[in-house]
């Protein structure tokens, strides 16, 4: 196949699914406006895969989503025996998700985690729980590992009772001395911590989520079979800054097709009246940080986000 005909394929995926993954131009306070990316160098030669990787790239998705997706629509083409401009990638297998051993799984959590509060502090994480939050996060950043220590089993102390789980972000050494139910890793933390440490987590029985923000980070994410996998941040957030650009609904949604299989947790400037449309996609829980911390009434905050979660099921 000569260029011109490779990219017609990537018009006709362009056609077939621009209106739900291209620029989406609003004018409100939570639009996801996502831009043409440049095409990354090729690393095979099949019509499908050069066809996505020119489309994804046209539908803005980073070089490196767009070469898993490439490599994925490549895999369905060879699957099913035709190239098929009409059906996004949501098989597993062409990810290659398919082929891990479950003995190798971290613990289990539920499908539904619930509204799940990611907080600054061991009194905020007790407060929320008392409130009546499920889940809930101790998201203490500190580099003085005493303090932090201190933080997490002051957290693990003001959870007891409430029946809320509590993971802890980052650090796990300290979370797993205080018994905490599970912890929760950024892809960074995947590369620093050591195998041997990820199979001391798993056989502990303490439960693992793991951050990701796009193709490339869930197929990464898959490989260690996680408790559950975040994905963020589904529209703008002023809480940190981000390495990527918020995914928006319509990737949530593919997100969710393809990743099925786990619990699955939506973060990342979710307010209140969003609450519907995220939970539309199938996700299980809806992870907040300002929605909680900055609301006026904290409990009466939790009451309304808990009542959407319930409404929106
Ligand atoms: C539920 C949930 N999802 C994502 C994150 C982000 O975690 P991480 O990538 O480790 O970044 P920091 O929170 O450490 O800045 C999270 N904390 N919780
Ligand atoms: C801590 C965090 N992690 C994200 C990710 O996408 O990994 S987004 C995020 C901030 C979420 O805060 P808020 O609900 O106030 O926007
Ligand atoms: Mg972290």
């Amino acid at each position: 196949m000569d260029t011109a005909e490779i990219s017609a394929l990537a018009q006709a995926i362009i056609h077939q699914h621009g209106a739900t993954f291209g620029a989406q131009l609003h004018h409100d306070a939570n639009s996801v406006e996502l831009t043409p990316q440049p095409l990354p160098p090729a690393l095979r030669s099949e019509p499908a895969y050069l066809a996505a990787l020119e489309a994804c790239s046209a539908l803005g998705f980073i070089a490196v989503d767009a070469e898993t997706l490439a490599q994925a629509w490549q895999r369905q083409t060879e699957r099913t025996n035709r190239f098929d401009a009409t059906h996004w990638p949501d098989d597993p297998r062409d990810f290659g998700l398919s082929n891990s051993d479950p003995a190798l799984a971290f613990a289990h959590c539920p499908r539904e985690l619930g509204l799940y509060g990611v907080l600054p502090t061991a009194e905020w994480v007790g407060r929320m729980a008392r409130a009546g939050v499920p889940t809930v996060q101790l998201r203490f950043k500190s580099e003085d590992q005493a303090a932090v220590a201190r933080e997490i089993k002051a957290a693990v102390e003001a959870v007891k009772g409430t029946g809320a789980r509590l993971f802890i972000n980052d650090h796990w050494r300290a979370a797993l001395d205080a018994g905490a139910y599970g912890i929760h890793v950024g892809q960074e933390d995947l590369d620093t911590i050591a195998a041997k440490d990820l199979e001391t987590i798993r056989t502990s029985g303490t439960r693992l989520g793991v951050s990701t923000h796009g193709y490339a980070e869930m197929v990464r994410a898959h490989a260690v079979q996680p408790s559950y996998i975040a994905l963020g941040a589904v529209f703008p957030t002023t809480l940190k800054k981000m390495a990527t650009a918020p995914q928006g609904l319509a990737r949530l949604a593919a997100y969710v097709r393809l990743m099925k299989q786990y619990p699955l947790v939506a973060i990342g400037g979710i307010s209140e009246d969003l609450f519907p449309a995220v939970r539309a996609t199938g996700v299980g829980s809806v992870a907040v940080v300002r929605a909680l911390v900055n609301a006026r009434d904290p409990e009466a905050a939790a009451r309304q986000l808990l009542q959407r979660m319930q409404a929106a099921a």
